[in-house]
């Protein structure tokens, strides 16, 4: 009997590969467990086995595999089924899926950079003769990819001999993988197990009578236990107790004391205030019960809870109780507000279960956050990620809460899998029989419209914690504060008094600039030509600090011009404004205090979030201008005041969800003022005090935004009343994107008639170099989704049957919104 095993690879290949293998590693393998195999003429990849058959392929000869790497599965049955699920519902194929999933530091493959261990040096002896001259090479080049080190050692097969090296810390992959991986241990002490009967106890205090310093530090480790019942680390006995750590050291020579170490996660966890979980009060309490009793007929539950009314509490009760009944919990968030705020604020409450899963954290503290929920370690009960921690190998969720479910970054657009982490959280949690709530201040209008429908359970949270009042919300009018001449720049006198009043407080402001769309660009006033980028259909935005131009789809950058390039004119002026010249106008306006700034440029780095945030938080900073990553659920204790500096840019953005983004958005960042007792305060600049939007804004008004603008997308067919398919063409010949385009819009509507629109130019039309046409597909409810996108799909095929179109780039987005 021949043997085979089907393998899922991490390019995007329609079908998966099947391998052959030998009797006896038919017997060894399982679904799940990463093979070495060849592919192409001289490629090597690491795929994961998929399915152990009997059935030879008819297309082509099986070739055997190159290597077994692992002893027992890293991914287990129900991943594999979600990976199905995600490859089928978002259009992609498996590998891509895979590439998704899988930390990079678990595929090898041919174009892996392999460096020189830096951390330690090796033992040579304890080298093979393979990996010594591995090792050797690396002492004279940099780095080295796998075919070169198939040429050094002269044989095809060396994905073994890397993984020894890796494992004797001789040889790191891409770099910084393997350079912090060092357990951080933490010294820890508790009582000899000797003195645990009270005789043994009352004898040993009875000896040390004569000690009174080693009396004194048993005695605060009996005090410092009994009140954190965790773990008491050396440090923290030797502060509490006063004593130099050569006591501790003494006690634990005697054998009294008994010294352990625990390996600590990378995210530390700060046992000192230990928090015992807080009383939740009425309007919480009954939040609480209502959703539990919503959880015995929907497996999904939205919770509109307005801001700082304490939602995180109430999931803090359903984790609490998800856990005792011994279960897994996953809490994801958009990436941007994993910030220690919330972590500390977790950890406090469930010590060191929690792990935390985010994308700056390298690839091996991704592999060792994936082992401890593979192998069930105590210390990732609870995994607080960003989208993909979906991908962790769970196998006993009883509850997921998707924290800001309205955030679009819960939505991957580039690459492929372009999946939505809370659709697919919905089904994740189908798979394990858990729970799923999703919570938010401002849901969005297709979760609002599931709880309407009754298809998600619905629990309202509409008091603020601590009874503080919604902040009071205040419309100015721009238009008219510029003819009566009351404006400073970008700041009306009404904005400038209230900052005034709230600085000489001793309060904190934050100042909102919607950059989307809105950057500032350069212009000539002679001739009135902007610079464009030479690779995109953009201008350049302009970036005062370095005094550069940049592209914001590219990356280009060039000096500030002196002159236009067009006219010679040295009148060059920027218009718009982003959050620089903000900053540099507060700066003017106020300034004795201190002004920062917090977007993508300020926050570039592994901390560099996180440290603005704690800065407000310590009160050194008095004015902060930020973009949208202010708005992410950030809980301040001193914020009084919330300037909008412009709110009709966001309305005006090209895009059927702009009004209710607006909505959002605003909301979120006037939902930043006025957390503890005193009344916060927001002003809204705009040109356009009268659009139902803003109105809605300033009283608070959700039910109302979300009827007016359900009325919408019936009217025009939009998301969530109709579904949605986007296809993306690309080329770098316009002409020729242009007639592909046409020809799949065309084969498209033979099918499904006016449901078509396109093909069409979006805004930027040409993004490095390579030109883009939209075609959308509007899928009504009573149409097959599953039947309309093998229809596209078979377009798709006959499409790259055409050989003019062989070059064509199609990406295909499902629920692209
Ligand atoms: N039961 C409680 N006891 C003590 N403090 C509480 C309680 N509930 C909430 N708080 C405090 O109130 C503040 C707001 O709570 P939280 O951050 O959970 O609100 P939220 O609903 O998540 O708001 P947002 O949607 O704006 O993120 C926090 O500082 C929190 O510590
Ligand atoms: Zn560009």
């Amino acid at each position: 009997m021949q043997y085979f095993i089907d393998v899922i690879i991490p390019i995007p290949l329609k079908k998966l590969f099947t391998y052959g293998i030998t009797a006896s590693e038919a017997e060894f393998l399982k679904a799940g467990m990463r093979v070495a195999v060849p592919f192409g003429k001289s490629k090597i990849y690491t795929g994961i086995v998929f399915s152990i058959h009997n059935d030879a392929p008819t297309a082509y000869e099986a070739k055997d595999i190159q290597q077994i790497l692992d002893e027992t599965p890293i991914v287990n049955a129900k991943q594999l089924q979600l990976w199905q699920w995600i490859a089928n519902y978002y259009m992609c194929t498996l590998g891509d899926v895979m590439r998704a999933a899988l930390p990079s530091g678990f595929i090898l493959e041919s174009e892996t950079v392999i460096t020189k261990s830096n951390s330690i040096t090796i033992d040579e002896s304890v080298l093979k003769d393979d990996e010594f001259l591995v090792y050797e090479a690396l002492q004279h080049q940099s780095s080295l990819k796998i075919h070169d080190i198939s040429n050094i050692l002269d044989k095809k097969n060396v994905l073994p001999v890397i993984k020894r090296l890796i494992e004797k810390e001789a040889i790191s992959v891409e770099e910084e993988v393997y350079e912090k991986y060092k357990p951080k241990l933490v010294r820890y002490v508790k009582l000899n197990a000797n003195f645990s009967s009270e005789t043994a106890l009352r004898q040993l205090l009875d000896d040390l009578s004569r000690a009174p310093k080693q009396k004194q530090v048993v005695m605060t480790l009996f005090s410092v236990s009994a009140t954190t019942k965790k773990p008491v680390k050396v440090s923290d006995l030797s502060n509490e107790s006063d004593a130099s750590s050569s006591i501790i050291k003494t006690l634990i020579d005697k054998g009294i004391f008994e010294e352990y170490h625990i390996q600590t996660d990378r995210v530390q966890y700060s046992g000192e205030d230990n928090e015992d979980t807080k009383h939740l009060n009425t309007y919480q309490e009954t939040a609480l019960i209502e959703v539990k009793e919503s959880f015995k007929t929907h497996n999904v539950s939205l919770l509109h809870g307005v801001t700082s009314s304490g939602k995180t509490e109430v999931y803090v009760k359903l984790i609490e109780d998800a856990l005792s009944a011994g279960k897994q919990v996953l809490y994801l968030l958009p990436e941007i507000a994993l910030t220690t705020q919330l972590v500390t604020r977790l950890q406090n409450y469930f010590g060191e279960q929690v792990a935390v899963f985010h994308s700056k954290y390298s690839t091996h503290e991704r592999v060792e956050v994936w082992n401890n929920v593979l192998n069930h370690s105590a210390k990732a009960k609870i995994v607080l990620g960003a989208r993909s921690s979906i991908f962790l190998p769970f196998d006993n969720l009883g509850l997921i809460v998707v924290d800001e479910e309205h955030e679009q970054s819960f939505k991957q657009f580039d690459p492929a899998p372009r999946y939505h982490a809370r659709d697919t959280a919905i089904v994740l949690a189908y798979m394990h029989e858990a729970k799923i709530l999703l919570g938010s201040a401002t849901p969005s209008l297709e979760s609002y419209f599931n709880a309407k429908q009754n298809k998600y359970g619905f629990v309202e949270l509409m008091h603020r914690f601590n009874d503080v009042l919604m902040p009071d919300i205040e419309l100015v009018d721009i238009k008219d504060k510029l003819k009566k001449k009351l404006m400073k720049g970008h700041f009306s006198d009404r904005l400038i008094g209230e900052m005034t009043e709230t600085l000489q407080e001793g309060h904190q402001i934050i100042l909102f600039q919607n950059r989307r769309g809105f950057s500032p660009i350069v212009e000539c006033n002679t001739c009135g030509v902007s610079p464009q980028c030479s690779n995109c259909d953009v201008s350049l935005t302009y970036h005062q600090y370095r005094h550069q131009l940049r592209c914001h789809y590219c990356g280009y950058v060039e000096a500030m011009l002196k002159k236009c390039k067009a006219c010679g004119s040295s009148e060059i002026d920027s218009k718009g404004f982003g959050t620089e010249q903000i900053e540099a106008e507060v700066k003017l306006l106020f300034p004795d205090y201190n002004v920062a700034r917090m977007d993508l440029d300020t926050t570039r780095g592994k901390y560099g979030y996180e440290k603005i945030i704690t800065a407000l938080e310590q009160q050194e900073i008095d004015i902060l201008v930020g973009t949208q990553m202010l708005t992410k659920g950030l809980d301040f204790r001193n914020v009084k005041l919330v300037g909008i500096m412009n709110a009709d840019n966001m309305l005006n953005f090209p895009d059927f969800r702009a009004h209710e983004r607006s909505f959002q958005l605003m909301l979120q960042v006037a939902g930043r003022a006025g957390r503890t007792e005193e009344r916060g305060k927001v002003l809204i600049q705009t040109y356009n005090p009268y659009h139902n939007i803003l109105q809605q804004v300033s009283t608070n008004n959700y039910v109302d935004m979300f009827n007016e603008q359900m009325n919408d997308r019936y009217n025009f067919k939009y998301p969530p009343v109709y579904k949605q398919i986007k296809i993306t063409l690309k080329h770098k010949d316009y002409n020729r994107v242009e007639t592909a385009s046409i020809w799949f819009a065309k084969s498209l509507r033979q099918l499904f008639a006016d449901f078509v629109l396109g093909p069409e130019s979006p805004p930027v039309a040409r993004i490095r170099n390579q030109f883009h046409k939209n075609i959308l597909v509007k899928i009504p409810k009573n149409q097959s989704l599953s039947k309309t996108k093998e229809a596209i799909a078979k377009i798709n095929n006959s499409f790259f049957s055409i050989k003019d179109f062989r070059s064509v780039k199609v990406i295909l987005n499902v629920d692209n919104f």
